[in-house]
């Protein structure tokens, strides 16, 4: 954890005044970047403006897919991301995201190929009104807690709570137990996060920034998912992030957990 939470509330004008903080960076670039100004009165810049509005965004191929990463923070969702499009995990110090910036990654599904934009947000608890504006258009959620920390784990009910006011009902919704490769430091066992996602009828998955575990799967699923709405094949009976999930990872073992 860092300092973090003894700044000013207003840092998102960041993205605004500073040059070097362009929409659309790498999100982790996004982070420690300190504001003169209240993020109360933050404009988002126009950039971000027209994708927000825009429900699915066309660009010269294909559509793209927007898919934000939220949960408290800590959780691992930048390095989540960071793995994911760079195969790279940082390990070290913890500093957490001032902003909100995306990604944009490519996947294959069944030799198509798919467009998501990743979002990656602020988790602390300040910038929650400023990332409520980015749900309203989001195809996919992926939501995080972190295994060897329980609040994280209790905070997802407040967070579904959120997500049902602020995003679209079909949004898809994917909870991810992530820190998976903290055996003695687990806290939250698997089952658990599997009854929570039972019980909101959201799929499930444990992943490892650091390991790498789950972490392409995670962004498949999502990816299997978002496409087969959009071609219209969406039949409840023929796919399911779920059983898609636990067939995958029922292929890879899993690594010895403390619990
Ligand atoms: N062991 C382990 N550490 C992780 C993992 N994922 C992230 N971390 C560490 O956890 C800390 C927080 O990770 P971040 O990715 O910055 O967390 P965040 O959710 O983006 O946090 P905010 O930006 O504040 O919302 C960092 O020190 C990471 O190195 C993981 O899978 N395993």
């Amino acid at each position: 954890m860092t300092t973090e939470d003894s700044m000013d509330d207003d840092v998102f004008e960041a993205l605004e005044d500073n040059p070097h903080l362009k929409v659309g960076e790498d999100t982790h670039q996004l982070k420690n970047t300190p504001s003169p100004t209240g993020y109360r009165d933050y404009k988002p810049p126009a950039e971000v403006l027209k994708l927000c509005e825009s429900d699915t965004i066309e660009d010269s191929n294909q559509t793209v897919h927007k898919t934000i990463l939220l949960g408290d923070s800590g959780v691992g969702k930048t390095s989540l991301l960071v793995k994911f499009d760079t195969g790279k995990f940082q390990p070290g110090n913890f500093s957490a995201t001032v902003g909100i910036g995306f990604t944009n990654k490519v996947v294959t599904v069944d030799n198509s190929r798919v467009k998501l934009q990743i979002w990656d947000t602020a988790g602390q608890e300040r910038f929650r009104s400023v990332t409520h504006a980015y749900y309203r258009d989001a195809h996919a959620l992926l939501l995080l807690y972190d295994v060897t920390n329980k609040t994280s784990y209790d905070n997802i009910r407040a967070w579904l709570g959120e997500i049902r006011e602020y995003a679209q009902d079909d949004v898809v919704i994917m909870l991810i137990g992530n820190k998976s490769d903290c055996g003695p430091d687990r806290i939250v066992r698997r089952e658990d996060g599997e009854r929570l996602a039972r019980e909101y009828n959201v799929a499930f998955m444990e992943t490892s920034a650091k390991s790498g575990l789950n972490v392409e799967l995670a962004f498949m699923a999502i990816a299997r998912e978002l496409k087969l709405r959009q071609s219209g094949q969406k039949d409840s009976n023929k796919f399911s992030v779920q059983d898609y999930v636990r067939e995958e990872t029922q292929k890879t073992p899993c690594p010895p957990c403390s619990t």
